[in-house]
């Protein structure tokens, strides 16, 4: 499914935080969403999942926008926000549970689907278990489970990486691979640079809520003028500008 976003302007107060950002995510495309702390990556995501009203612009799901259907539109997407969201009085098999529920999904197929997911990240022995009982990386792992058992044409994922062991992260970056090889879109922000530049397609560099570069690796270099740069170097570039010590 393709995420369209035109000319969108927005952020929380009558002050705009996003300006004019105009970006694409193709069917089978990962766009990693990058840039400095504040500079409009969750903003730019609330919009996207309608938890925001853009002032300008609109944002397109396979040419519909939310106001079209905001249930169809919603149940699209597959959100893994940064900090988990679980609630502490339903077990893991609960959470499976609402979440099929939630996109109106059979919950015996459901249960079927979350059981590689459970197994892959050592989850399939502690469904009775509650939230309290869990790491910080087992609630992520559980996000995880929850946005992929809906199998979803969008993912959008803000920033994966926290919190997760190195064997989980191999995991997680082995199914996003799988998902684009069927045709997923997926759009994630984050800062850990050297795994965006292992999957992704493409990135949208944001800075103080505008486009500041966009394209593949090869194209950023060339707007970067870093031939043969990596990411994190011209990261560390646009930062250098701006007065960071990153
Ligand atoms: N709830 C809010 N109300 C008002 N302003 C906000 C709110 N949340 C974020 N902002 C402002 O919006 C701007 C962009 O913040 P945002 O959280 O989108 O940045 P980010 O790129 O996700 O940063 P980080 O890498 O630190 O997560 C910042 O100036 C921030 O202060």
């Amino acid at each position: 499914m393709s995420l369209r976003i035109e000319h969108i302007t927005g952020g929380y107060t009558r002050k705009p935080i996003l300006k004019d950002l105009s970006f694409n995510v193709e069917d089978g495309e990962l766009v990693g969403l990058i840039g400095l702390n504040g500079a409009g990556k969750s903003t730019t995501i609330k919009h996207i999942m309608g938890l925001l009203e853009p002032f300008e612009g609109q944002i397109f799901l396979n040419d519909r926008t939310i106001h079209m259907n905001s249930t169809l539109y919603r149940q699209s997407i597959g959100f893994i926000p940064e900090t988990p969201v679980l609630y502490d009085e339903l077990t893991l098999k609960e959470h499976i549970e609402i979440t099929a529920m939630a996109y109106g999904l059979d919950i015996d197929k459901t249960h079927r689907k979350a059981e590689p997911l459970l197994k892959l990240f050592r989850l399939d022995d502690r469904l009775e278990w509650f939230p309290s009982d869990f790491s910080k990386g087992m609630k992520q792992k559980v996000m995880i489970v929850c946005a992929f058992i809906i199998d979803p044409s969008l993912y959008v994922i803000d920033e994966p990486f926290l919190g997760l062991d190195p064997l989980a992260i191999r995991d997680f970056l082995k199914l996003l691979d799988e998902k684009k090889q069927q045709g997923a879109s997926i759009l994630m922000s984050t800062h850990v640079l050297t795994n965006a530049e292992k999957i992704c397609d493409a990135f949208v560099i944001l800075h103080n809520g505008e486009i500041y570069a966009q394209g593949t690796l090869s194209q950023l270099r060339k707007h970067f003028k870093m031939p043969g740069a990596s990411l994190d170097e011209m990261y560390a570039q646009l930062a250098d500008e701006e007065g960071f010590i990153i």
